[in-house]
């Protein structure tokens, strides 16, 4: 992108209401066109909703939404058109395939035959194309019907039918939730391929926040709703407890605590969210002595990778249901011997936390 390109998607005061419950809340966000742009939150925190928002499907309650420079939804105007224009472009695949009742090819090939500007040959070549980039053969598989696949070969189905159409956009809920390992990794190399073919702009929702850290150009955090952070960020979700001298605690499931300065605000502990940017773990073999004023937890290693854009290190560790990301350089990494399974111990000042 130049620097004068406008963002793809532009989307101010953006509200969604479900009764009488304001689900999504989104004051300013742009995406860039070509970019990798993850989004995580707790359950119910409003991502699949901005999804469909961002697919077209839906249309908010207020605000205003801008695709590719042109207004597509702003309370009051009518852009039926253009909206229908713009679906085209953009595609989202969820968590569940939902494939039609038809076969593999006819799967695949649907969207090409509604666009009518392929010959017979031409779709059997971008269908099979699409069928070997998720790591199926169309030979074997594209005369086979919906109920003759597992799980995972479906959903691998149901991203080749996408990607035959070579989308400006692919948004991705959830997508590799309820496969096999395998077709993970197909689903997830074949959306990044996507992007580096034809420039597809990918936006990922996945609770896999380590992949989303590998993959992602951006990070937006969502809460209740709104974007509470935007970056690799650690976020500690309630209840907390108050403590004396202005500190707040968080009882882990494994009888540790962990230790933050008190929020300014009075609001209820039970809800509070605590940001805590992965620069500011320090992981250690053993501990030396002395930290009282810092949290020092035994955790395990879970996961380990590059981080997109740093060539730093993000190494997960988890200890009684918390998971932390700690960013490392690649040496740190090597002269601690760090690998999954690893005992460590993450030290992390009270004072490094910030409450959103
Ligand atoms: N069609 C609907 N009608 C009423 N409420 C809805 C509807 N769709 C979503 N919601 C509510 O909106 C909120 C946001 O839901 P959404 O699915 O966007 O969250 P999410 O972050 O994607 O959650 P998850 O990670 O569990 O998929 C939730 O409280 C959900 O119950």
């Amino acid at each position: 992108m130049t620097a004068s390109a406008p963002p793809l998607y532009e989307l101010r005061g953006i509200r969604r209401v479900y009764g009488k419950r304001t689900v999504l809340d989104i004051d300013h966000l742009d995406l860039a066109a070509g970019r990798v742009v993850g989004f995580v939150g707790p359950n119910g925190s409003g991502k699949s909703t901005l999804l469909r928002l961002l697919a077209f499907l839906e249309a908010p309650d207020d605000g205003l939404l801008r695709y590719g420079g042109r207004i597509l939804w702003e309370k009051g105007m009518t852009c039926d058109r253009e909206r229908i224009e713009a679906r085209n472009e953009v595609t989202l695949l969820l968590q569940e395939p939902y494939l039609l009742k038809r076969s593999v090819f006819d799967n695949v090939a649907y969207g090409l035959r509604i666009r009518g500007d392929l010959s017979s040959s031409e779709m059997k070549d971008r269908a099979f194309q699409a069928l070997r980039s998720v790591g199926l053969d169309g030979a074997r598989f594209a005369s086979r019907l919906w109920y003759q696949l597992s799980g995972g070969e479906a959903q691998r189905v149901a991203l080749a039918a996408r990607l035959a159409l070579r989308p400006r956009v692919l948004l991705l809920d959830e997508p590799t939730s309820s496969v096999d390992v395998q077709s993970a990794l197909r689903i997830q190399e074949a959306a990044l391929r996507a992007r580096d073919e034809w420039g597809t702009t990918l936006l990922l929702v996945s609770h896999d926040q380590l992949w989303i850290n590998d993959v992602a150009d951006e990070v937006v955090h969502f809460f209740g709703g709104r974007i509470i952070a935007i970056g690799p960020e650690n976020l500690v979700f309630g209840p907390w407890r108050k403590e004396l001298d202005g500190l707040v605690v968080k009882d882990l499931a494994d009888g540790q605590r962990l230790r933050a300065l008190a929020p300014p605000s009075s609001g209820p502990l039970d809800e509070a969210v605590a940001a805590v940017d992965p620069g500011s773990l320090l992981l250690a073999i053993s501990v030396p002595e002395g930290l009282s004023a810092r949290n020092a937890l035994r955790c395990s290693v879970a996961q380990m990778v590059y981080e997109n854009g740093t060539g730093r290190v993000l190494v997960k560790v988890q200890a009684g249901g918390l998971a932390l990301t700690a960013r490392l350089t690649g040496e740190a990494v090597r002269e601690m011997g760090l690998h999954p399974g690893r005992d460590v111990s993450v030290l992390v000042k009270a004072s490094s936390f910030r409450w959103v």
